[in-house]
């Protein structure tokens, strides 16, 4: 029952990773008949080599001439074929990883937040990366090598069983040998490949953080223990590669041995045959040859079924990616603006922890611009989510509404609505001016230079010597927290979205200029509906409505001069 469970599931695999080739087929069949072609060459040229040496030592120099510049040429066509098969098997290998790697990073860009979210990005880079590699290499090296194999198999142990039966039966020594190794040890390499590729990730992982959190690392003098976790994964690493490479080894040692006892027997056997006369010196070259070429492909057969069970093991990992849920996108949306916002009896938690949101109810008018507030990890990020359709609620209704009364469900769709200025520097590497147009792609450079304005960005980016096209680093490197603020508030402007969303958009802003933008979001023409998430009063004062969040429901607030104040000058926790 477990036998026929594992053979459906490798079936599977198996049957995935051919899948990803459906569009390489001609390529991957040119490769293999090339690969298969260079098998028969070898026998061939064992045939010729028989002949030729019986030619000599019988003293027929003509037809020994023929036979040598046959071997010849073939010789040279093997070459050949052996470097257009090189040149053909990277172009396909880059092509195809390319097309898998582009297929994969689609399906968890449309794939739910939430879930992909679980993942560390340095574990996506190296499924992305690494395991790639590892299934590509399965089809288009690995998969022409057995078939090369077994093509060098057949044909030599067929020219062999012609001209001697008893030769070719000691050469087929090992078979059995390779078929009972492959079983005991497959499974086991399976499993330390995947423990191979998991120490991959944690180690991407934690280096692709420690560089991104470089200033901690530095501040916190965090260096020395650091380079100690490195040490650590390292050792982890090489752990598991060991594992694999002595497991791999050892089986391919045990072959080698068993090769060797074949190989010797047939040497015996054919230098007894020679001291007998029954048999030819052209003959014994050609019956070593073959011997050869019988048990190397069980010994090559050892090393490429390990390269296969990465590929398997690789897939695995790959499908867990592609196997991510997908967003629901609504139906078609309707042209007009909708503006107003509801929510309705909702109930909302992060897996099964404890409830964040609870029976909350609220509605939000078209052009009203509404205030949360509520204590940190309150759940306010949580039900800008809830609108975004990143999360979707336990129970309850999250709709937008139009003019008409028309109510339409917050789905990936309706993100269309909404400009969002999420918390934290969210840019990207680039110019100033291609964060500014992620907004809107086809916008012209005068209105990027109106939302900039409007963010109040427009009096830095004017002093930089590029301007414009100054370049950003990774997450906004080279601009202070304020500017990347407003680089990520002119973004949302450009977009003119009917809702605006501002999640402590204006925290690292001194008053004067956070005054300035709000101000221009204020008087933005045609109102937006605008949701402030904020703990600052300065913020507060452009609300028509601030609400409170707590204990799991907003609640409308009327603040008073006292309670401005103390949100200012209190802790978040009395906000
Ligand atoms: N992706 C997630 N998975 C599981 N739990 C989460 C996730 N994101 C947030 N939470 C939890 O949900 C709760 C609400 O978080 P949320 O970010 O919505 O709070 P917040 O009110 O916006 O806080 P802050 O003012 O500090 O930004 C927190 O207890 C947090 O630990």
């Amino acid at each position: 029952m477990k036998i026929a469970m594992e053979f459906k599931r490798a079936y599977e695999y198996i049957k995935w990773i051919l899948g990803n080739a459906k569009g390489f087929r001609k390529s991957i069949a040119f490769i293999i008949i090339l690969d298969a072609a260079t098998a028969l060459v070898g026998v061939a040229v064992a045939i010729l080599s028989k002949n030729l040496i019986d030619c000599a030592v019988d003293g027929t120099i003509g037809k020994a001439v023929v036979f040598a510049s046959m071997f010849g040429t073939l010789v040279f066509a093997n070459l050949g074929i052996k470097a257009f098969s090189s040149v053909l098997s990277v172009k396909t290998y880059e092509l195809m990883s390319n097309s898998i790697r582009k297929r994969i990073f689609s399906r968890i860009s449309i794939s739910e937040w939430l879930y992909v979210t679980k993942y560390h990005s340095g574990d996506v880079l190296t499924r992305l990366t690494s395991d790639v590699g590892n299934v590509t290499t399965g089809v288009v090296n690995t998969l022409p090598s057995i078939i090369h194999l077994c093509v060098q198999l057949t044909a030599a142990f067929g020219t062999l069983l012609y001209y001697e039966p008893m030769l070719a039966v000691l050469a087929f020594i090992l078979g059995p040998f390779t078929v009972l190794l492959s079983r005991i040890w497959g499974r086991k390499l399976k499993q330390l490949n995947v423990k191979v590729q998991e120490s991959e990730s944690a180690y991407r992982a934690f280096i692709q953080e420690s560089i991104e959190n470089m200033l901690i690392v530095k501040t916190f003098q965090l260096e020395k223990r650091n380079i100690d976790i490195i040490s650590d994964l390292h050792g982890t690493r090489l752990k598991w590669v060991m594992k694999k490479n002595v497991t791999s080894v050892v089986a391919s040692t045990t072959l080698g041995l068993g090769y060797w006892i074949g190989y010797l027997l047939a040497f015996c056997w054919g230098t007894l045959k020679l001291s007998r006369g029954t048999t030819s010196f052209g003959t014994l070259t050609a019956f070593l040859q073959l011997v050869s070429q019988v048990q190397g492909p069980f010994i090559g057969l050892a090393s490429t079924i390990p390269q296969l069970i990465s590929a398997i093991a690789s897939s695995e990992r790959l499908m867990e990616l592609e196997a991510l849920p997908v967003e629901q996108f609504s139906k078609e949306l309707p042209a007009e603006a909708v503006t107003g916002i509801s929510f309705k009896d909702i109930y909302f938690s992060y897996e099964d922890k404890k409830p964040i949101l609870e029976n909350l109810t609220v509605n939000i008018k078209p052009g009203e611009v509404v205030g949360i507030i509520g204590s940190s990890g309150e759940g306010k990020t949580t039900l800008i989510r809830l609108l975004l359709a990143l999360v979707k609620p336990d129970e309850g209704i999250v709709s937008f509404v139009s003019k008409e009364g028309k109510e339409f469900l917050a789905s990936a769709e309706t993100r269309d609505w909404i400009s969002y200025v999420p918390q934290g520097n969210t840019l990207f590497s680039g110019t100033i001016e291609e964060n500014i147009r992620a907004g809107y792609s086809a916008a012209s450079m005068e209105e990027i230079q109106a939302a900039a304005r409007a963010a109040c960005a427009m009096d830095f980016i004017d002093e930089l010597a590029d301007g414009m096209k100054s370049k950003v680093g990774e997450r906004g490197v080279g601009l202070s927290e304020g500017q990347a603020q407003r680089i990520s508030i002119a973004r949302a402007l450009l977009r003119k979205s009917p809702i605006l969303i501002l999640d402590e958009a204006t925290s690292s802003l001194d008053i004067a200029s956070e005054m300035h933008v709000l101000k221009s979001i204020h008087e933005l023409k045609p109102a937006r509906t605008c949701i402030v998430i904020t703990h600052r009063p300065t913020a507060l004062k452009i609300c028509s409505r601030v609400l409170k969040l707590e204990n799991g429901r907003l609640i409308e607030k009327i603040l008073d001069d006292a309670e401005y104040d103390e949100i200012y000058h209190g802790s978040s926790e009395s906000a």
